[in-house]
């Protein structure tokens, strides 16, 4: 019997490739952390956080997220915050999670590099056990300066043996990727794998940086890569994944109505985008619901959601022969489901 469609999207297997570790602090977490570790948080209630989840924009947004981030302190808040989000990514059947960290938000506080380190591999490692591997991204801040990046990298090396790539986020307008270049070099020569967010606020010339200058192996978002035609035949002619965003595109206001999201035009472009859930405790949904939304306001075919998620592995960091048997099972289970 054929599956409906929404069940069909969250039985689907799948990997996720954009997703900020800090950005799945749920209220209730956050309460309970803030409780444990005697934090004083601005919010009375979790109502009162959720209410507070209003943004016109992206710095709208990482103003929230970097006063959540506050709550973390201990090894055993990163792995609980990592052990959520696994158990709610398995409920999507998510087989596969490449995670964003953001160590300056906590290093900036006074929680040593190896605090994070060890918190994160720790949730890490029971989700292996409970089937879903990871690996993970360390992100630099981009409104921060280059040497900042440089001392973070620098922390970085006694753990370059865990950390699968670097990546590049927070607030994008007026901080090109060219500011990093020499970061992400070092990072390259340390055999990194390296991606960065561009094109989501930023025009296409900052796309444009990220593959000449950052030389990305994967683009974070990239929507507005879609205004420039010669970009996207670059793009397209790569098989560069876009790790995109529905759900946050909307509450950020990167689109005005999902019904307008370009997530459609991406694939019949060549572009081989993915699906995403970003910051899902703040934008209203993990990666399952991102699929089911976008796949509804835009009308995505079977075939085009199948396409996304086997996109997703494709465009992971995963060994070739790991990604072959996820898209073999993926392709059973689209069989099956009729
Ligand atoms: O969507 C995002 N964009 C930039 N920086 C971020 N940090 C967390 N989420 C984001
Ligand atoms: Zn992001």
């Amino acid at each position: 019997m054929s599956k409906d469609l929404d069940s069909f999207i969250t039985g689907l297997p799948k990997a996720e490739l954009h997703l900020h570790i800090e950005g799945s602090l749920e209220p209730e977490l956050m309460f309970a952390l803030a409780r444990r570790n005697k934090v004083d948080i601005p919010f009375a209630s979790v109502e009162d956080v959720r209410a507070a989840y209003q943004f016109s924009n992206l710095q709208d947004f990482l103003d929230i997220y970097y006063a959540g981030a506050q709550v973390l302190r201990e090894a055993e808040d990163f792995r609980d915050l990592a052990s959520a989000y696994f158990a709610r990514a398995a409920a999507d059947n998510v087989r596969h999670a490449e995670i964003f960290f953001d160590p300056q938000t906590h290093t900036d506080r006074g929680i040593p590099f190896d605090v994070v380190m060890e918190g994160l591999l720790s949730g890490m490692a029971e989700a292996e056990q409970a089937g879903v591997t990871s690996k993970l991204i360390l992100c630099f801040l981009r409104h921060l300066d280059e040497e900042a990046a440089l001392a973070t990298f620098k922390q970085a090396e006694k753990w370059l043996d865990r950390i699968a790539g670097v990546g590049l986020d927070s607030s994008e307008m007026g901080h090109p990727p060219a500011k990093f270049a020499r970061v992400f070099a070092a990072a390259g020569e340390a055999g990194l794998k390296r991606v960065a967010h561009a094109g989501e606020e930023g025009p296409p010339a900052y796309v444009w940086e990220a593959l000449d200058l950052l030389k990305v192996d994967r683009l974070d978002h990239g929507n507005r890569a879609m205004e420039d035609a010669a970009l996207v035949q670059r793009l397209a002619e790569e098989q560069m994944t876009l790790t995109v965003c529905p759900l946050s595109n909307l509450k950020l206001c990167v689109v005005k109505d999902l019904a307008q999201h370009p997530i459609d035009a991406m694939l019949e472009a060549g572009l081989a985008a993915t699906i995403n859930s970003d910051d899902p405790a703040y934008f209203g949904g993990y990666v399952a619901e991102n699929y089911r939304a976008v796949a509804k306001a835009r009308g995505l075919s079977r075939g085009q959601i199948a396409q996304l998620a086997r996109n997703s592995f494709t465009g992971s960091f995963l060994s070739e022969a790991e990604k072959a048997a996820h898209i073999s099972a993926l392709d059973s289970y689209v069989k099956a489901a009729g």
